[in-house]
């Protein structure tokens, strides 16, 4: 990667504040895009309780914090999970950590993905990989941000989304070839989250498959 990295302020072109006059209003209530766009920073690890669709099958999910100071945190949940889905976003490949202005996001992301399929504890868990932002990708490369001015070894690749895309997912997917254990499942998804259709079509999706893999282990399929 390179090194002229951008300071890491977030990005955002669908900012609050050209929606000010809307969320100033006295009775402002919070819509559910507005939730989904608001930053709120995991501190620990959450845990969440919610059907997924009307199945009655309900995911105990745990958020644990991205930071590096929070990462600490992940390992006693490592024990025991059905799966791991990990966000990656995409659109940082530009950004530095804010704790390490040296470290470019997109190599810290693959650094982390590196450790999840090596890890002894998770070898058998299957593994989610959502990679993210993938609106605010787009976004950078139409406004002609230039991924090989950060990212040295996309060389004179065409810079454009579905180049960028590929080539970053091909990163991805090198590094799970060589490290992961072959039989695990791994399920790769390029998402927008704050998209709430697709992430819900993707989701109901990710549930589908690890219902075949529960199934196939439990050699009922
Ligand atoms: N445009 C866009 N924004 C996104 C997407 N996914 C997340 N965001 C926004 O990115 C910001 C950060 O999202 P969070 O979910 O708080 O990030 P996080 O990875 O949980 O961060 P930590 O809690 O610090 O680990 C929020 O403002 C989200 O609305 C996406 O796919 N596209
Ligand atoms: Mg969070």
């Amino acid at each position: 990667m390179g090194t002229r990295l951008t300071p890491c302020i977030e990005w955002r072109p669908d900012s609050f504040l050209n929606d000010l006059d809307r969320i100033t209003a006295p009775r402002y209530m919070p819509t559910d895009d507005d939730i989904l766009r608001a930053r709120i920073k995991t501190i620990g690890v959450s845990e969440h309780i919610f059907p997924v669709d009307k199945s009655g099958v309900e995911w105990r999910l745990y958020d644990v914090g991205g930071a590096r100071t929070q990462r600490h945190a992940w390992i006693p949940y490592f024990d025991n999970v059905d799966c791991i889905i990990f966000l990656a976003p995409l659109s940082p490949f530009d950004q530095a950590l804010p704790e390490d202005r040296k470290v470019n996001c997109l190599e810290d992301s693959l650094i982390i993905w590196k450790e999840l399929c090596t890890n002894k504890l998770l070898e058998n868990v299957p593994l989610v990989l959502f990679l993210n932002k993938s609106d605010l990708l787009r976004k950078k490369l139409e406004d002609g941000v230039q991924v090989s001015r950060f990212v040295v070894s996309f060389g004179n690749r065409t810079n454009d989304y579905e180049t960028a895309e590929k080539y970053f997912r091909s990163k991805f997917e090198a590094i799970r070839r060589q490290y992961s254990n072959n039989d695990r499942p791994v399920f790769t998804h390029i998402t927008s989250c704050i998209n709430q259709v697709t992430t819900s079509d993707i989701i109901n999706h990710v549930q589908d498959l690890l219902m075949r893999e529960n199934l196939k282990n439990s050699s009922l399929m």
